[in-house]
C-alpha cells in the first residue's frame, strides 16, 4: 500500500511516495517549469506504483472551493503556464484514486500538528517565510479554510521608523510579503538574507515585521502554536528577537503559551511540507 505527495512550490515540485507507516520509500525533486513539463516527470514518477491516494500540497492562489468551477486550479498566480492551470484534476485524470488538495503551506501545518513541533497541541499554525510569506492553520485536525484559503502573508502592517524601503508586493507594496519577504530584504539591501547575517539592524526590523503578524494571527486565531519555516528562518537568531518585539507588542493584552514554547521551529524542519502531503493521502484514503 503506498500513499503519493506532491509538495507543489514555485521554483521545485517536491513528490514522494510512503508505505503505509508513511516512511517514504522515494522521493524526487522536480523544477517547476511549465505545467507540460513539469507534470510529464511527476506522472514518470508516480507511474511506476499503485497508489491508495494522493495528497496534493501547493503554491496559490489555489481554488479549494468544492462549488466554484474552477476547484481544483491554481488560479492567479504570476508564473507564466501555470495561470488557471487545472492542477487536482489532471491528478485525477491519470489516478483513478482519492487525491487530498490544499495549500503547500495548509499541507505543511498538517504535518506538523500531526508529526511535529505541534504534536500533541489541539491547533497550529505554520508560516513559510521565503520568497512569498503564506500561513496554514490546523484547528482540532482540520485545515482552516473558508470561501477561500487563508493569505496571511498579505496582512497591512505598520512601517518600521527606520525603514525607508516601500515594499515589493505588487498589489499593496508594503504589506508584510512586500517588506518582510526574501526578496523584500533583498530589495531593501541590495544583498540576499543569508550575506546580511551579522547586521543586526536587519534582523530587528524582520523581527518587528513578523511579530506584528503574529500578534494579530494570536488575537484571531489563538493557535496554540506557531511554526515558523521557510528559506528567511534559516536565520536562527531571528526568533528570539520576533519573541521580544511580540511580547512588546503584545504588552500582556491577551495570555498565550510561554513563547519560547509558542513561537517555535519546525520539527519536521523541510520536511514539514511533504509529510504533511503524505499524511493528508492518509486522510483522503479513509
Ligand atoms: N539562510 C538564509 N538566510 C536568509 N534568507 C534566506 C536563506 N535561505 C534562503 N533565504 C531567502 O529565502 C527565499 C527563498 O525561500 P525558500 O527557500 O523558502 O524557497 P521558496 O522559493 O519560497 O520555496 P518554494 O520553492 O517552495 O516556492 C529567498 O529570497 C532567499 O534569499
Ligand atoms: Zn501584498
Amino acid at each position: 500500500m503506498y500513499y503519493g505527495a506532491i509538495e507543489a512550490g514555485g521554483t521545485k515540485f517536491v513528490c514522494a511516495v510512503s508505505n503505509d507507516k508513511f516512511e517514504i520509500v522515494e522521493r524526487v525533486s522536480i523544477p517547476t517549469t511549465i505545467p507540460e513539463e513539469t507534470m510529464e516527470e511527476v506522472y514518470k514518477f508516480f507511474d511506476a506504483y499503485s497508489l491508495t491516494s494522493i495528497g496534493i500540497g501547493s503554491f496559490g492562489p489555489i481554488d479549494v472551493n468544492k462549488d466554484s468551477d474552477t476547484y481544483g486550479f491554481v488560479t492567479t498566480t504570476p508564473k507564466k503556464g501555470w495561470n488557471y492551470f487545472d492542477f487536482l484534476g489532471s491528478i485525477k485524470e491519470r489516478y483513478q484514486v482519492p487525491v487530498a488538495w490544499t495549500t503547500d503551506v495548509n499541507a505543511a501545518a498538517f504535518g506538523e500538528y500531526k508529526k511535529g513541533s505541534a504534536q500533541g497541541s489541539n491547533s497550529c499554525l505554520y508560516l513559510t517565510v521565503g520568497t512569498g510569506i503564506g500561513g496554514g492553520a490546523v484547528v482540532d485536525g482540520n485545515i482552516l479554510e473558508g470561501f477561500g484559503h487563508p493569505e496571511m502573508g498579505h496582512l497591512l502592517i505598520r512601517k518600521h521608523p527606520e525603514d525607508n524601503y516601500k515594499g515589493a508586493c505588487p498589489y499593496h507594496e508594503g504589506c508584510l510579503e512586500g517588506l518582510a519577504s526574501g526578496p523584500a530584504i533583498e530589495g531593501r539591501y541590495n544583498k540576499k538574507g543569508h550575506e546580511l547575517a551579522s547586521e543586526d539592524k536587519v534582523w530587528e526590523i524582520q523581527a518587528y515585521y513578523l511579530a506584528q503578524a503574529l500578534v494579530d494571527y494570536t488575537l484571531i486565531l489563538r493557535s496554540e502554536k506557531i511554526i515558523l519555516g521557510g528559506g528567511v528562518m534559516k536565520q536562527k537568531q531571528l526568533f528570539p528577537l520576533i519573541r521580544e518585539a511580540f511580547s512588546k507588542q503584545m504588552n500582556n493584552y491577551v495570555e498565550t503559551p510561554e513563547l519560547s514554547q509558542y513561537i517555535v521551529d519546525p520539527g519536521l524542519g523541510d520536511d514539514a511540507g511533504i509529510t504533511g502531503c503524505l499524511l493528508l493521502a492518509g486522510e483522503a484514503a479513509l
